[in-house]
């Protein structure tokens, strides 16, 4: 849709103090990738048949996902041409080039049935597989001679992957494992591409040996024909059916009627099974829980980059919107300028840069317990579950409240499909579920602080190093408001939850309630805790990393990225005043300084708010949303859209002679 560009946008970008490329070369970890991105999407882009012509939302479920797979298809093909260089390199090396990340949506709106394919079915294959299998079957991988996904989640059960019920049982006659559901309870549910798209898994099982249990194991699993695509003898496979999003992703169910796998399918890096029925352990029976690990890191990759759609959206539409007239006889204002909306929407850039930034830091680290563990060294392993644990929960449950701020942000027209806004906050809001529910993720680093504290009350003070505020027994200082003073604040909340949480759970122990019982009570203080541990770790991350990164930047684009950080620093300070007041020296006079120097950061971000946003660099196709479009035409990209209905091809439904007449003459 060509046509001029909004006036109030033109002036916004006029507006702007600093030099959007140089942010978006930031963001993209260089120049030269953000020019490899620029290329990468214009080549693939321009492929026919890659868009919609019409909006997936009008289309049957089954369309859907038959329309979702060829793009899906024609988009893998695409980038074997023109994107050799990262196909070349590992999925782990691949992070940092996410030129994918973002252009996937731009085809596959809702998420691709591929998608368990190119995540968890290749990590579990390259972590979990001996060098020989992980050779074998991440070649047919690679090349896409087999597809296939990750069942773990049955219908019982998804938090407690100890409770899993789906046997694996080695039969050392034939030399094979008998993969049998002995229950409905037992069928997998969930898996992306199950349905009707993978003729290959990855399964968790139970595995078994002469009657002997050995917890946990993972096995590769033909589920199909590779001919004619029909699932195999004793496999039992279908589709779950239309979700609030992830309704291209074909989730699917499977059930195991003792079917059979060669001995060798048992993926052996780690535990293995000899010919005989030895069963030699795993180094570390936490290994096999490897691809959840890897998954929750990759989360928090998707979920900012998904708040920054919404908020560049959100943002640019403020500026072209006008509502009400504060002023007798001055023009309407842009919503923009309603410090509310600047209240709901810079909070949503900056935590998208958060984020930007926690995550290359948490790769790195994932990088290097990897390579320990490789060598065989396991002391990090701890460290990097909690790590990722808590920064997935804070990451997925932050930008999911974003997201749906920046639709509420929009008033009505955020509520129309094609704003795009209500697809975001469904694949996002899904991330607060999988791979870990958050609640029960918190509960796991709650555990290890509550374990660190009574290794510190006894004595022990070497500790990893995300939890070193836990030993300060200094005195509570006087309230200081620079961010080293607010991120100091913040470790006193988290060591005064962890703290109180622990003398609560005492108290219930003593009380007579088991260990298990005062755990349960004890929860809710608990998992607060957790959540203030993470919450420490943001913040000092984005802010050591951004002034690690300063020395580089121009003083434009510096000083409106701190004014970013230190809103950050301010939103979360006046939010958790209460904590803030009970745990350090926070006094009334503090907190409406703070307050004024919020409303003073709103003021001074809001005339970049749209060069920050157009910082992210989205192409239209990405963000595919009537509101966000680059040139603000906003009210005609509505109109445009509506007029795709398929109720607008006609000017009189069939129903009104069906229906509708005869009920107004007391017919029907
Ligand atoms: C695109 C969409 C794709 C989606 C895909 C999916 O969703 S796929 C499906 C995704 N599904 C899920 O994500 C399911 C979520 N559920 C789970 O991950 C686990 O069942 C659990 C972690 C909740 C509990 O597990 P449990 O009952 O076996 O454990 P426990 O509590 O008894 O703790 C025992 C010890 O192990 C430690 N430890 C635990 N995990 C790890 C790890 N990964 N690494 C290292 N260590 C780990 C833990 O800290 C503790 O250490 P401690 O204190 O003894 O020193
Ligand atoms: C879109 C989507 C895609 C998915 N894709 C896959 C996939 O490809 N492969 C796969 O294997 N799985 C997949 N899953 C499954 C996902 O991993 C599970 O849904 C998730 O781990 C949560 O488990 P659950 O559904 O059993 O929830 P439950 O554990 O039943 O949670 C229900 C409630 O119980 C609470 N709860 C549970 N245990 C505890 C506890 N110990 N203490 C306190 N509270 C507790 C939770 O906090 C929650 O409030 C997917 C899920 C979704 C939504």
């Amino acid at each position: 849709m060509a046509g001029k560009v909004n006036q109030d946008l033109l002036n916004e970008r006029a507006k702007c103090n600093f030099d959007v490329e140089e942010l978006t070369n930031l963001l993209d970890d260089g120049a030269e990738q953000t020019k490899k991105r620029r290329t990468l999407e214009q080549n693939v882009l321009s492929i026919k048949g890659l868009l919609d012509d019409v909006p997936e939302e009008y289309l049957s479920h089954k369309e859907k996902y038959e329309n979702g797979l060829r793009k899906t298809l024609l988009f893998c093909k695409a980038l074997q041409t023109y994107d050799k260089e990262s196909a070349n390199k590992s999925f782990q090396e691949n992070i940092r080039l996410n030129f994918r990340n973002s252009l996937w949506s731009a085809v596959t709106k809702d998420t691709s049935p591929l998608l368990l394919h190119l995540e968890m079915f290749m990590i579990s294959i390259l972590e979990q597989g001996t060098e020989e299998q992980s050779k074998y079957w991440g070649k047919k991988a690679a090349n896409f001679e087999i597809i296939g996904t990750y069942a773990q989640t049955e219908l019982g059960h998804g938090t407690f992957i100890r409770g899993l019920e789906t046997r694996a049982t080695y039969d050392v006659d034939t030399e094979e494992f008998v993969l049998h559901s002995p229950t409905i309870t037992a069928y997998k549910w969930w898996p992306g591409g199950m349905g009707h798209t993978a003729n290959h898994c990855v399964v968790m099982a139970q595995l078994y040996i002469k009657g002997k249990n050995y917890g946990l194991q993972p096995f590769m699993v033909q589920i199909r024909d590779l001919e004619t695509h029909m699932p195999l003898p004793g496999v039992k496979v279908g589709e779950i059916g239309p979700k609030l999003g992830f309704n291209t992703v074909n989730n699917g169910f499977l059930g195991f009627d003792n079917v059979r796998i060669p001995r060798e399918w048992m993926l052996m890096k780690n535990a293995q099974v000899l010919k005989d029925g030895t069963y030699k352990a795993s180094p570390n029976s936490k290994l096999a829980y490897g691809a959840m690990v890897y998954v929750r890191v990759v989360i928090i990759n998707s979920v900012f980059k998904y708040l920054s759609r919404a908020v560049t959206i959100a943002v640019r539409y403020s500026a072209v919107r006008r509502q009400s007239q504060p002023k007798p006889n001055a023009p309407e204002p842009q919503i923009m300028d309603y410090v509310t909306q600047q209240h709901k929407l810079l909070i949503a850039i900056s935590t998208s840069h958060a984020y930007h930034f926690t995550v290359r830091w948490l790769w790195d680290l994932y990088i290097k317990t990897n390579k320990e563990l490789k060598r065989g060294e396991f002391k990090n392993l701890p460290e990097l579950h909690i790590l990722a644990c808590s920064m997935k929960v804070i990451s997925s449950a932050d930008c999911t409240a974003l997201i749906e701020k920046c639709r509420l942000a929009c008033g009505g027209h955020g509520y129309m499909l094609s704003s795009s806004l209500p697809l975001l906050y469904g694949v996002s809001t899904a991330t607060v579920t999988y791979e870990g529910e958050n609640t029960v993720l918190l509960l796991q680093v709650a555990r290890s602080l509550v374990k660190t504290w009574e290794q510190i009350s006894k004595g022990h003070i070497t500790v990893s190093p995300s939890v070193v505020y836990l030993c300060n027994r200094t005195p509570v200082p006087k309230w200081d408001n620079s961010l080293e003073g607010i991120l100091q604040s913040f470790k006193r909340v988290a060591k005064g939850k962890v703290s109180t949480s622990v003398s609560s759970l005492d108290q219930y122990r003593k009380s007579g309630l088991s260990p298990e019982d005062a755990w349960n009570k004890a929860s809710v203080q608990l998992i607060a805790a957790a959540e203030a541990h993470a919450r420490v770790i943001v913040l000092s991350v984005y802010k050591d990393e951004l002034e690690r990164k300063s020395s580089t930047l121009s003083y434009p684009l510096g000083t409106v990225l701190l004014q970013l950080l230190e809103l950050y620093y301010i939103y979360w300070t006046l939010e958790k005043t209460g904590d803030l007041l009970l745990h350090t020296r926070l006094s009334e006079k503090d907190v409406r300084d703070l307050q004024y120097r919020y409303e003073e950061l709103l003021e001074k971000i809001r005339p970049n708010a749209v060069g920050l946003v157009d910082a992210f660099d989205y192409r239209d196709e990405i963000l595919s949303s009537t509101l966000g479009a680059y040139d603000g035409r906003a009210y005609e990209r509505l109109m445009e859209e509506a007029l795709k209905s398929p109720l607008n091809a006609e000017p009189v439904n069939e129903s009104f002679e069906k229906y509708l007449k005869p009920f107004m003459r007391g017919k029907l």
